[in-house]
Formats: structure tokens, C-alpha cells, sequence
């Protein structure tokens, strides 16, 4: 077995989409980045990278490379689970939390589940997707941006 941890953030910005584990929210906002900035697709490579020693998400697809402007991060995801597949393991569970004031989540996580299950080859019981406000409280509790954190757990194939 193999643990792996994954951080991201990115600024909330008029005139972006809101996506965020692959499901285009509705918001007067949305997520700014080279890629298509979803938050949590990005928490959840870095920890399944992390898992298997590969470093992080901008070695892997590096921000000033134009390949990736506009990329829909279910790309990413797929290409990363690949990798983990190749250094021989497969996603056993990945658990994450999403972290903002707005847009309301919940309606939406179990939609990102089906898409983040999907991209890694697992049921749906296998992935987890929360929710939470900073309580109004530092930058995503004012609205500038919007943070995500996954961990997993990697099964030897
Ligand atoms: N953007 C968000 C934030 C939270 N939720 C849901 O609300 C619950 C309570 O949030 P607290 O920050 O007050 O603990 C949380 O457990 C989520 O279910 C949400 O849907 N969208
Ligand atoms: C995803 C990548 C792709 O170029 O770009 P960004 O959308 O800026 O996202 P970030 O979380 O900063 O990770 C870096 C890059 O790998």
C-alpha cells in the first residue's frame, strides 16, 4: 500500500468557469489557471503523484508549456492514473475535501465523484468528496479563491 497527500489553490476571478472535479458550477466567479483550474482534480493528481514518488502536477504538465492552456484537468487525471497504473498500483480510495464560502458544493459532489471514479477505473465507493466554509474566515473565506486537499490510498496491482 501507498499514501499519498495532495494541496491546491486557485483565485476565484470574473470571467473564468467554476470547475471543479469536473462539473462546470454555476457561479458569478470562476477558477483561474493555465489549465482549466480545477481545484480539486489538481489536489487529488498531487496526491496520487505523491503516492508513487512522482513528484507534482506542474512537473508533469509545466504551466508555461501551451499544450496545457485551457486543459480540461480530467486529462490530467487520466494521464496521471496511467503512471500509477505503470509504477504498479491502482487507486484503492481517495478521500477530499473541497474548501470555499461559495458556490454551495453539495448539490454538485456526487456528480465530481462519478467523474474523478470514472477517470480512475474504481466504483464510486472508492472516492469521497466534501465540502467546507472556512467560516467566512482568510481567502477562500472571502471569496478569493477556492482551496482543495485529497489523500489516497494505492493498492499494488
Ligand atoms: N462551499 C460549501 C461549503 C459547505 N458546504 C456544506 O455545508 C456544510 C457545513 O459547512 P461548514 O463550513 O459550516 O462546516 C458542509 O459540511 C457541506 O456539506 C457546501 O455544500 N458547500
Ligand atoms: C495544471 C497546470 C497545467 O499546466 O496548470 P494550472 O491550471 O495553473 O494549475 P496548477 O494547480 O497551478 O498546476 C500547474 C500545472 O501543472
Amino acid at each position: 500500500m501507498r499514501i499519498g497527500h495532495g494541496f491546491d489553490v486557485h483565485a476565484l476571478v470574473v470571467g473564468r468557469k467554476c470547475i471543479i472535479g469536473g462539473v462546470d458550477i454555476p457561479h458569478d466567479k470562476g477558477l483561474d489557471g493555465h489549465s482549466d483550474a480545477d481545484v480539486l482534480l489538481h489536489a487529488i493528481c498531487d496526491a496520487l503523484l505523491g503516492a508513487v514518488a512522482l513528484g507534482d502536477i506542474g512537473k508533469h504538465f509545466p504551466p508555461t508549456d501551451m499544450r496545457y492552456k485551457g486543459i480540461d484537468s480530467r486529462q490530467l487525471l487520466r494521464h496521471v492514473v496511467n503512471l500509477v497504473r505503470e509504477h504498479g498500483y491502482v487507486v484503492g480510495n481517495i478521500d477530499a475535501t473541497v474548501m470555499c464560502e461559495a458556490p454551495k458544493l453539495g448539490p454538485h459532489t456526487a456528480a465530481m465523484c462519478v467523474h474523478i471514479a470514472a477517470d480512475c477505473g474504481v466504483e464510486v465507493t472508492q472516492i469521497n468528496v466534501k465540502a467546507t466554509t472556512t467560516e467566512k474566515l482568510g481567502f477562500t473565506g472571502r471569496g478569493e479563491g477556492i482551496a482543495a486537499e485529497a489523500v489516497c490510498l494505492l493498492q499494488p496491482i
